[in-house]
């Protein structure tokens, strides 16, 4: 597991270092040893919402934030029946200065959540553009990406209607999901849906042949549709 030294100055990133300290604990106090650690990353451009999803699903709560300092990181464990699940969440700056300096942040990662705004068009163009990102560094089956509209809850405001994210993400065979970090309108679900995924895909890798481990040998063609296909992965 790599870290990188991350830009730590505001009171948000404070706050968010405490928590990360806690996330070792469960909620009755006892420590869990995780069967599966995943980095997940949230992408997308500034203001969309990312840390706010990171905040409403570590910590149940919302708040006004301020814009992220190149990085921040949370810890999060998922009990499942058949295992623990730590992930180690890295939520980056959407702001252009840091763009250059996030390929090395979703290094390493096993899913990403690329997130836009649906009540600004623009953020989800600017998606499109992050998964090319994405296409460049990623081999096939490498990564889960998950296309995250968020602010449902502003539907007067809305830009990007469902079924163009519906489709665009059923196009390039990425999942999507609506979400409302404000109205906590399935953001557990997409971090469940994407726990239960990577386990799925452990479960099968231990059934493989390795010579059949596509994932180790393949790029990433990320315009055909592979295992990830989603029809979507949270009713939205
Ligand atoms: N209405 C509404 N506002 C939201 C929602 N999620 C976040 N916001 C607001 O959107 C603004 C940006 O939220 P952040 O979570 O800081 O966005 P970010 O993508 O992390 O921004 P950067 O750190 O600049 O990349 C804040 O004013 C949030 O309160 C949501 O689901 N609904």
């Amino acid at each position: 597991m790599e870290f990188l030294p991350l830009k730590i100055a505001d009171r948000k990133d404070m706050a968010q270092r405490k928590m990360w300290k806690e996330m070792t604990v469960t909620s009755d106090g006892h420590h869990l040893n995780p069967t599966y650690v995943y980095k997940v990353v949230l992408l997308g451009s500034m203001a969309v919402g990312k840390s706010s999803l990171a905040f409403r699903y570590v910590k149940n709560s919302f708040r006004e934030t301020m814009p992220t300092v190149g990085c921040s990181f949370f810890k999060q464990m998922i009990r499942l029946e058949t295992a623990n699940i730590m992930f180690e969440i890295w939520d980056t700056a959407g702001q252009e200065k840091y763009h250059s300096v996030c390929h090395l942040y979703y290094r390493g990662a096993r899913a990403a959540l690329l997130v836009y705004d649906i009540s600004r068009k623009e953020t989800f163009n600017r998606a499109k553009l992050w998964l090319r990102e994405l296409e460049k560094d990623f081999l096939h089956d490498e990564i889960m990406i998950i296309l995250v509209g968020n602010k449902t809850d502003l539907v007067t405001e809305r830009e990007v209607t469902s079924e163009e994210g519906k489709e665009f993400a059923r196009s390039k065979g990425l999942l999507h999901a609506e979400t409302s970090a404000k109205s906590n309108h399935q953001v557990t679900d997409v971090f469940m849906a994407i726990a239960q995924k990577l386990l799925q895909q452990e479960q099968q890798k231990e059934t493989m042949p390795v010579q059949s481990q596509s994932w180790k040998k393949s790029h990433v063609d990320l315009r055909a549709p592979n295992s990830n296909q989603i029809k979507k992965c949270c009713k939205s």
